[in-house]
């Protein structure tokens, strides 16, 4: 296997470019307590000429998503520095970009899309309680016409651009690769089948994304949630690891965790996707963005991440071409897959994009103390608080 060519990004000092402040990482939290313990992937190691090296990978790739759902992946071939020069271009977004451009540019979720500016009043076009998060969305239309992005980047269009092709073309190419091998498939299976191509990012999106401390009255209305709990859509989502400790998973011991820092490092998590197709064997990450330790609350987070989508018109199904599937069989007990099948039995599955867009387009804030209550949108399951959406017919259940 040819060895996978490390990110090589267009020069940061090319004529024309405004010179761009260093991102400083904010220091790390001192607490320790309620941290989870996340495998650590070498992606290197893929490429390694030893099979023995190989196959000891894809076991221990299968024991973190079956077991955690999430992993930190390590040695994909972006340098630190070469991150950090992205972390700084997006604290020189929220630095420059215009209240003129802020506005041309606001994202309407309604069609089913984040694409664009979101303002830090909430989830919807309509501006609600503050939230403190800010967030700029790059989808397919975005990146093909430049007046549809904040113009304080466009001189550096060049580097995001290139950054977003290599991680879907190159380091999510080769994370579902390993995938793939979990379910002794072709390696290129997950790829050519189900991974939507295409413009940076497919049908995913890429997020500049700032979290702002909150005020008294936002942190009591959300009871510290910054984004409630959930699990992604697409195949994978890849999240840098940050030092503003917020975003949290769901353990098997049913508690939420702190995600820890480990610089460089992705957070790779698993979306419903990527869970249906493996008949349950993968495990849907839930995650939520919860306020950091006391000693971080009054600090700036930033956080990248790249959403990786399926094809759009395809209605999943697990696939029984699988030798792990056709051996093991599905496994039922898992969350989506499960309302997936009950919905298959009755009438078609929704298509990807159904999926996707109906979760944008209903999507309520953390503050909106309105539906965020027993009998509206959450409810009490053994004695734990839930939180319970339905859509298209099909249950989601997910921990407070
Ligand atoms: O910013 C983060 O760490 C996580 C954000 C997230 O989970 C999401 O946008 O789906
Ligand atoms: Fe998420």
């Amino acid at each position: 296997m040819v060895l996978a060519a490390p990110f090589s990004p267009p020069a940061a000092n090319l004529p024309g470019k405004p010179f761009v402040p260093k991102w400083v990482p904010p220091p790390v939290t001192k607490e320790t307590h309620n941290f989870a313990k996340l495998q650590s992937i070498d992606l290197s190691l893929l490429d390694s000429e030893d099979p023995t090296v190989v196959d000891k990978l894809i076991q221990q790739v299968k024991k973190a998503i079956r077991d955690d759902g999430f992993l930190f992946l390590e040695n994909y071939g972006i340098s630190l520095e070469q991150l950090h020069r992205q972390f700084s271009i997006a604290q020189y977004l929220y630095n420059n970009i215009s209240e003129e451009d802020k506005k041309r540019l606001l994202f309407n979720p309604e069609t089913g899309k984040w694409s664009g500016y979101k303002h830090p009043y909430g989830f919807k076009r309509h501006q609600g309680p503050p939230d403190g998060i800010e967030q700029f969305n790059w989808y397919k239309p975005d990146w093909e016409d430049i007046n549809r992005t904040p113009t304080c980047l466009h001189p550096f269009m060049d580097e995001i651009e290139a950054f977003c092709n290599y991680l879907t073309q190159s380091v999510n190419r080769r994370l579902l690769r390993l995938f793939s091998r979990v379910l002794e498939l072709p390696d290129d299976w997950l790829w050519d089948n189900i991974q939507s191509h295409g413009s940076p990012t497919g049908e995913g999106y890429f997020r500049h994304a700032l979290f702002r401390p909150v005020k008294r009255e936002t942190e009591e209305a959300s009871k510290g949630l910054r984004m409630h709990g959930h699990t992604d859509f697409g195949l994978t989502t890849l999240l840098f690891s940050v030092p503003i400790s917020c975003l949290q998973i769901w353990g098997r011991d049913e508690q939420w965790y702190y995600v820890p820092y480990k610089p460089g490092a992705l957070v790779i998590n698993i979306g419903d996707t990527l869970e249906i197709v493996s008949g349950g064997h993968f495990c849907a990450t839930r995650h939520r963005v919860y306020k950091p330790p006391a000693d971080q609350l009054q600090e700036e987070r930033l956080s990248l991440v790249l959403f990786n989508s399926s094809v759009g018109d395809l209605r999943m199904r697990p696939a029984t071409e699988s030798p792990l599937i056709q051996r093991e069989g599905c496994v039922e007990d898992q969350g989506i897959y499960r309302e997936f099948k009950k919905r298959t039995a009755k009438a078609d599955p929704p298509t990807n994009r159904e999926w996707r867009e109906i979760q944008i387009a209903t999507c309520t804030d953390p503050t909106d103390t309105e539906h965020n209550r027993i009998g509206v949108h959450q409810t009490v399951i053994n004695g734990k608080l839930m939180h319970q959406r339905e859509y298209m017919g099909m249950k989601v259940i997910l921990p407070v």
